[in-house]
């Protein structure tokens, strides 16, 4: 054996595939093949050990059939082979055993001739023994020790595998089991439903979803932009729910939150000594996502050397694990969420363009809340529903007077902060009704009557590059604040459009021509 070099090669690659994923199948193909050629037999069969019961699972040689690999064995009636396993030893037979011992395990399925040689390798890793591998010959020459030896090392390999397999096995149904309690928990919690996205009364919000249902049946990715809080994750979900995916994993990865180094692994997955304490093979995300769908929210946060991984993963849908030359392959839909300006970051060469393009073949851009004012009410009653199945507080309702200072706010934090104020606010009311006094909002960034309709603030500067908002936009936007502020009312002293210094019709004809109408004395936009 040693005088072959490839042969002694051959066996150190079947040590590293006894730890990877296909470790199993590939060990008994090739590790098969490799026997062959360092030693004689006939017949090599693959018993895995069940309730007391030895299976025939695979066989190869000049002597498998069908009644092989149909063959099972009750390990009670065959004491030498209990023996091996008990001791973990392989052990060679001799005409005496089968003179004195059990009979052949192939009896009644073989017509091999007594006395022929066989050998019986347990296959035991860790505390487990899941088999045995027995060796048959035609011909009555006995094996050596060494090649028994030899055999057993190789049995050794086929346990690590199966031990391997049988804890990926065990990892993937608590995956599994965890996935489906997260999301039973989430249905509890409200959070599997799509929030308002196609009942909001903002048009920019209602193309937005329309764009978002047609592009969710296709496997093309997308690209979710819009400031911290906007509903960016929730809208990637909704996507995965009204996708063909919508019964598979949705799995997410915040790349700003786990550290530089770890990202790889992370998304990839690692082979057991990748690094240290990789002390197994663990799968990434894009593994888990298998078959779903993958969010990669703060996408921008991925560091540069990772882009070119991810790229190719994207293309060709396939990677290899950290420490792994092994292509492993992932049918997996990705989204990608991003509230920086990734331009901007190309410009500053931290984003790789190819990457950029790649991802934002669906651009789809949620708008700020200040942006979608006229969703207000209807958002609050949402996110209080929300509130009272996660807290317990149930009929909490926002007041005309606590909406008013609602709409004057311009939200920074916008539907998260929102959600955050109306769960403080609960918590410190003690009745059912939220007005303005109960909510606590930073008074420096709420607009007052008079800020909103008496002085004009002095814009910030644009600065070159970035997007500038059309006359139309920004019309739009005070034309609805300042109705948020009236409740609705056009006509009269108060009312908009003395607010604005415009007539009446004047106003009416505007915000027609800007997709505003008046519902229940509240502001609302109509079909684009
Ligand atoms: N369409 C919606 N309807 C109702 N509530 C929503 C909607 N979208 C988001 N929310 C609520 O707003 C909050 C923030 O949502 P989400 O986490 O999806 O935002 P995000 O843009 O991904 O935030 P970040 O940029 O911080 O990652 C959550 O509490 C969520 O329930």
């Amino acid at each position: 054996m040693g005088r072959h070099p490839e042969v002694t090669q051959d066996a150190r690659e079947l040590v590293e595939l006894a730890t990877t994923e296909e470790g199993v199948g590939e060990l008994l193909r090739r590790g098969l093949d490799w026997l062959t050629r360092v030693v004689p037999f006939d017949l090599a069969t693959l018993f895995l050990l069940k309730e007391g019961k030895l299976e025939a699972v695979a066989a190869r040689g000049p002597l498998a059939n069908q009644a092989v690999r149909h063959h099972s064995l009750q390990l009670s009636d065959f004491p030498s082979l209990r023996h091996a396993l008990e001791t973990r030893r392989a052990r060679a037979f001799t005409e005496e055993d089968h003179a004195h011992g059990d009979g052949d395990p192939f009896d009644g399925v073989l017509d091999l001739p007594a006395g022929h040689s066989c050998m019986v390798v347990p296959l035991c890793a860790g505390e487990r023994c899941y088999g045995v591998l027995t060796l048959d010959r035609a011909e009555c020459v006995a094996y050596a020790q060494p090649v028994v030896d030899l055999v057993e090392v190789y049995g050794q390999m086929l346990a690590t595998a199966l031990q391997g397999a049988e804890q990926r096995g065990v990892a993937e149904r608590l995956h599994r089991q965890d996935h489906e309690h997260a999301k039973l928990l989430e249905s509890q919690l409200g959070g599997d439903s799509e929030g308002i996205l196609e009942s909001s009364l903002s048009p920019v919000m209602r193309d937005l979803s329309r764009r978002a249902r047609q592009v969710a049946e296709t496997d093309t990715p997308v690209l979710i932009t819009g400031e911290t809080g906007t509903g960016k994750e929730r809208l990637a979900r909704a996507i995965h729910r009204w996708s063909s995916r919508g019964d598979q994993p949705f799995v997410s990865l915040n790349c700003a939150a786990i550290p530089a180094g770890l990202l790889e692994s992370e998304l990839f997955g690692h082979v057991k000594g990748a690094f240290t304490g990789a002390n197994r093979d663990r799968a990434g995300r894009f593994q888990m996502a298998n078959g779903g769908t993958l969010l990669l929210d703060e996408i921008g946060e991925l560091p540069v050397e990772l882009q070119a991984k991810l790229l190719r993963a994207l293309q060709e849908k396939a990677f290899e694990p950290v420490g792994s030359d092994k292509t492993v392959k992932a049918d997996v839909r990705i989204l990608a969420a991003t509230h920086v300006d990734l331009h901007q970051a190309i410009a500053q060469k931290r984003f790789r363009e190819d990457l950029f393009y790649r991802l934002s073949v669906f651009p789809l851009r949620l708008p700020p809340l200040r942006e979608r004012r006229e969703d207000l009410p209807q958002l609050t009653v949402f996110l209080l529903e929300e509130q009272a199945r996660r807290i317990g507080r149930r009929g909490m309702r926002v007041t005309p007077s606590g909406l008013e200072r609602l709409a004057a706010y311009d939200w920074p934090g916008n539907l998260r902060e929102l959600a955050n104020a109306l769960e403080r606010a609960t918590i410190l009311t003690s009745g059912q009704e939220l007005s303005a006094q109960s909510f606590d909002l930073p008074v420096g960034r709420a607009v007052t009557s008079a800020q909103l309709v008496g002085s004009v603030e002095a814009p910030a500067p644009l600065s070159a590059g970035a997007p500038v908002a059309t006359l139309a936009a920004v019309q739009r936007e005070h034309i609805l604040r300042v109705l948020t502020l009236t409740r609705g009312r056009v006509y009269g002293e108060g009312g908009a459009a003395a607010l604005l210094g415009l007539k009446p019709s004047t106003l009416q004809s505007r915000m027609k021509k800007l997709g505003i109408a008046r519902v229940e004395g509240f502001t609302a936009a109509e079909d684009a």
